[in-house]
């Protein structure tokens, strides 16, 4: 992607184009024409300034160019197909143009991101912002998708303005994008990255900004951007938070959009808005808060057959453009993996969280030109994303609350179009979810699935349970993060965890028996001494971590700010999902939840309370476990039973003594004694203990610092016996001690002066010796190293690679890459082509000036183009 300097000498200078003369023109007539033009540009602003000053909203609006706006960005709307103004758009843009802060909240689907992005552009076009003036406004966006989304949509519109607009949402180098940055006029960026750049890249100059909007706050909000936000807000010119009791006008316009309305949102409208105009096109009770033209539809299923209801759905369906909603990540790879082996006949595409960001991008882009597709998916794809003609969505799992129900849905029937919505609600969810939708105003109408139309999948799924231990394992995992995700559901009212059939949810995934759940009460609850600490430490950690994760990642939790660096592979993750404490849930986890006991799980197996080191020894590779480690399984299965005798020592590092109170005399010997054996144990040696004394550490109590400590080659040459160097007679085959002994050597020589002679020889013989060993030990250790970094680079290089297809951040909205604006002339807009453009115009200018009605024509032929552009500029192919 090659990024050039804009040349303009002056930043107003581009609104009359340069007047540099361009090739075989005479300068002096140029000069004239962009006088000419220039001073058009003027009249043209001061009369629209007028307008927007004056503007009477009519009774009615119907058109785009009813609204005091400019020329270029009718224009860009018209090439758009964008005519009529929505609600939201004609109430919030006039507002908005007169520099009014706003809270704007519609329904999904309803026009949103253009209520924000239009007046964005008029309101830099007034001001006379230049390229070269600076970054004028930012659109901070949840998720990186929508990021995209709404960069294209800036593209589109924006394309007869002349400003550089730029992604900046994690997923490249920061460097790269710190390169960038100072050339753009307009950022859409995610809270995380943004945020970084703010802190740390010189010469991002951010106080300039007009205008600073916060789009899908509520999902903001949601994804803990809150302190991330108060920082980003911070950094710009001084706003309502920063005054103190009489609040100055900020430079800025703030602009606040949202589908839903939640008590956090008025926080972070007072923290970030100048007495803003609410806008709210959600009247409940008028129109709904949710799409007229939706059909929803709720049915009641037993968990147990759910796959089964979604399997039959689905055959029955298969023309369809559908949206499955569930809980986790976990689940979506598992109905993804198994219903790609059932061989539906509709495409099948999942999305979550943990994918890697170029998977993303590319499954997005791919089902929003598929025409007929089943996409599996979590709430990572619940708001804002505007895929188009979705028939169906279908939430297989029961939303966590009524507004994550309104997102949802919200991914059909958008805009004029109609749509579908199906939830199925296990019977103990319907009557918490029905009181939900009664409070919001929704209806949703019950239907009753027939037993008949329902598939029955059971079989298959042992099949592959029994084949494939991969997919044994998935559906362990989904089963396990699903019943976590309703056990740490705040609204126990709709969410009753001891109500659900456990084991035959798990059977109906395939799996032999519902797997152990170990949650944090319960194991708060068995810890004992030091364990307690460490594990409160861990906890912490792991707040901490996750609080880390809230303000740097730029997609939330699982998503999101070096994103990438917490992005897996979906194999990867597979096989590192090992290591690594999982979020239980794909996005919105909540950690800090604890178990009730009534919260057990309610099977004839209900878990006992486990710890992370149960599910360590519970992972598929076992085999490969250490004999060590092998051994506290066993010793961990022993306690079971113990457990079963009303013993609960079930954590695996269990004191072997209880006792702790030593004697004065006891504590150092015994201390030391042992760490002798601590490290005896760790090498398999047998320990001479005194029967009378109990023991104070056993294997068990080793942590895994210890037991490296005491393993390690150090330690083991420390410890361990000495090691003998023999040599072999080449004719008797009898070996003999390579280093004689003293016993030796007095034998051998009887002069004490020879003895020492040869001594002396063999000690200068053992320091050539041991340079040598030196020497050959540094080369090997060398050569490892050598290897190492090779592998490194081969890595790096192929991560570089994977990356260049993942896509440079940063692009130009109309492409600023020529930078001279002695086109301008040439043509009627000012802004700055993109390459491929460039060669349109090129081939335009040979066939004379073509009337707008063909630029739009040539635009609409190609929107898919400049999607597609707009992607491979981010996937830094372009
Ligand atoms: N004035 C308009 N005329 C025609 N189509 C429009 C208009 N405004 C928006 N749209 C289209 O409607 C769809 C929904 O718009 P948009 O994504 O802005 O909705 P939204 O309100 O932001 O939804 P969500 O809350 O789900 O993010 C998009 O496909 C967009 O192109």
């Amino acid at each position: 992607m090659a990024f050039v300097d804009n040349k303009a000498s002056s930043s107003k200078s581009s609104y009359g184009g340069k007047g540099k003369g361009g090739k075989g023109k005479p300068a002096q007539p140029r000069l004239k024409t962009n006088q000419a033009k220039r001073l058009k540009i003027d009249e043209e602003l001061k009369e629209l300034q007028t307008r927007v000053e004056t503007w009477v909203p009519p009774a009615e609006i119907t058109l785009f160019n009813e609204l005091p706006l400019s020329s270029r960005t009718i224009k860009g709307l018209k090439s758009s197909h964008f005519l009529n103004p929505t609600p939201i758009q004609q109430l919030a843009i006039p507002s908005a143009l007169r520099g009014q802060d706003l809270l704007g909240s519609a329904k999904t689907g309803s026009g949103k991101t253009l209520a924000f992005l239009i007046p964005l552009l008029e309101r830099l076009y007034l001001d006379k912002w230049g390229p070269m003036d600076g970054l004028g406004a930012v659109v901070i966006s949840p998720t990186r998708e929508l990021a995209v989304q709404t960069f294209n949509q800036l593209r589109d519109i924006g394309k007869y303005h002349n400003f550089s607009a730029g992604l900046v949402i994690g997923g490249k180098p920061l460097k790269e994008e710190q390169d960038r940055l100072g050339r753009m006029n307009i950022l859409i960026a995610t809270p995380g990255r943004l945020l970084q750049h703010l802190d740390s890249t010189v010469g991002f100059e951010s106080s300039g900004v007009k205008v600073l909007v916060l789009d899908e706050a509520d999902r903001l909000l949601d994804l803990g951007f809150l302190p991330a936000l108060r920082a980003i807000i911070g950094h710009f010119s001084p706003g309502v938070a920063s005054s103190s009791s009489t609040p100055t006008k900020p430079n800025r316009q703030t602009l606040l959009f949202s589908a839903t309305q939640t008590k956090d949102l008025a926080a972070l409208a007072k923290l970030s808005l100048y007495q803003p105009e609410y806008i709210n096109c959600n009247k409940a009770g008028e129109e709904g808060v949710v799409p007229s033209n939706l059909e929803q539809y709720y049915a009641v299923v037993g968990l147990e057959k759910k796959l089964d209801t979604l399997w039959g759905f689905v055959k029955s369906h298969l023309k369809m453009k559908g949206i499955v909603f569930v809980t986790s990540g976990k689940q979506v790879r598992f109905i993804f993996e198994t219903f790609r082996r059932l061989h539906p006949g509709l495409p099948l595409m999942h999305l979550h969280g943990k994918q890697k960001q170029a998977t993303r991008l590319s499954i997005f882009q791919k089902y929003s030109t598929s025409k007929h597709a089943l996409l599996i998916c979590t709430d990572v794809a619940a708001r804002g994303l505007d895929f188009p003609a979705v028939d169906w969505v279908i939430q297989l799992d029961c939303p966590d609350d009524v507004d994550t129900y309104i997102h949802r849905i919200g991914r059909t029937a958008r805009y004029q179009s109609g749509g579908h919505a199906l939830t199925l609600l296990c019977p103990s969810e319907e009557q918490g979810m029905l009181d939900r939708w009664k409070e919001k105003l929704i209806e949703v109408k019950k239907i009753k699935i027939k037993e008949s139309k329902m598939g029955n999948l059971k079989q298959q799924m042992q099949n592959f349970a029994f084949r494939e231990p991969e997919i044994k394992y998935l559906g362990q995992r989904a089963f396990i993060s699903y019943m976590k995700s309703i056990h740490i559901q705040k609204d126990k009212s709709v969410f009753k965890f001891s109500e659900l059939p456990a084991e035959a949810f798990a059977e109906s995934m395939g799996l032999p028996g519902a797997p152990q759940i170990k949650f944090a009460e319960q194991k708060a609850a068995k810890v004992r001494g030091g364990e307690k600490k460490n594990e409160q430490k861990e906890a912490e950690e792991e707040k901490e971590e996750l609080a880390k994760i809230g303000v740097l990642d730029v997609v939330g939790s699982d998503e999101d700010s070096d994103e990438d660096e917490e992005e897996e592979d979906e194999e990867e993750e597979e096989a590192q999902d090992d290591e690594e404490e999982e979020d239980d849930k794909d996005e919105s986890g909540d950690s800090d939840s604890e178990a009730s006991s009534e919260d057990r799980l309610p099977s004839k197996s209900a878990p006992a309370v486990r710890t992370k080191y149960d599910r360590m020894f519970e992972r598929k590779n076992q085999s490969i476990l250490t004999p060590h480690y092998t051994a506290l399984v066993s010793h961990e299965n022993d306690k079971d039973e113990n457990e079963d005798d009303g013993d609960d020592n079930d954590d695996v590092f269990t004191l072997a003594r209880k006792d702790h109170a030593l004697s004065d005399n006891e504590k150092g010997s015994d201390i030391e004694d042992d760490d002798e054996d601590l490290v005896k144990i760790a090498q398999g040696k047998d320990i001479e203990r005194d029967d009378s004394k109990e023991p104070l550490i056993s294997s068990e109590d080793l942590s895994k610092r210890k037991l490296k400590a005491a393993t390690s080659k150090r330690s083991k040459l420390k410890n361990g016996p000495l090691g003998e160097k023999l040599i072999f007679d080449e004719n008797t085959g009898e070996s003999r001690n390579f280093y004689e002994t003293g016993k030796d050597i007095e034998t051998k020589f009887n002069d004490p002066k020879e003895r020492k002679e040869f001594l002396e020889k063999q000690r200068k013989q053992m320091l050539v010796d041991n340079e040598i060993d030196k020497k050959v030990a540094k080369e090997k250790k060398n050569e490892l190293k050598r290897k190492r970094k090779e592998r490194e680079r081969e890595m790096r290089q192929e991560y570089m690679s994977d990356d260049d297809e993942e896509g440079g951040p940063v692009a130009y909205i109309g492409g600023s890459d020529q930078g001279d604006y002695s086109d301008v002339d040439d043509r009627e807009s000012i802004r700055s082509p993109a390459p491929e453009e460039e060669v349109r115009n090129k081939k335009k200018r040979k066939n004379k000036f073509k009337p707008d009605v063909n630029d739009a024509e040539d635009n609409r032929g190609n929107m898919e183009d400049d999607e597609a552009l707009a992607l491979k500029l981010l996937q830094g192919s372009a």
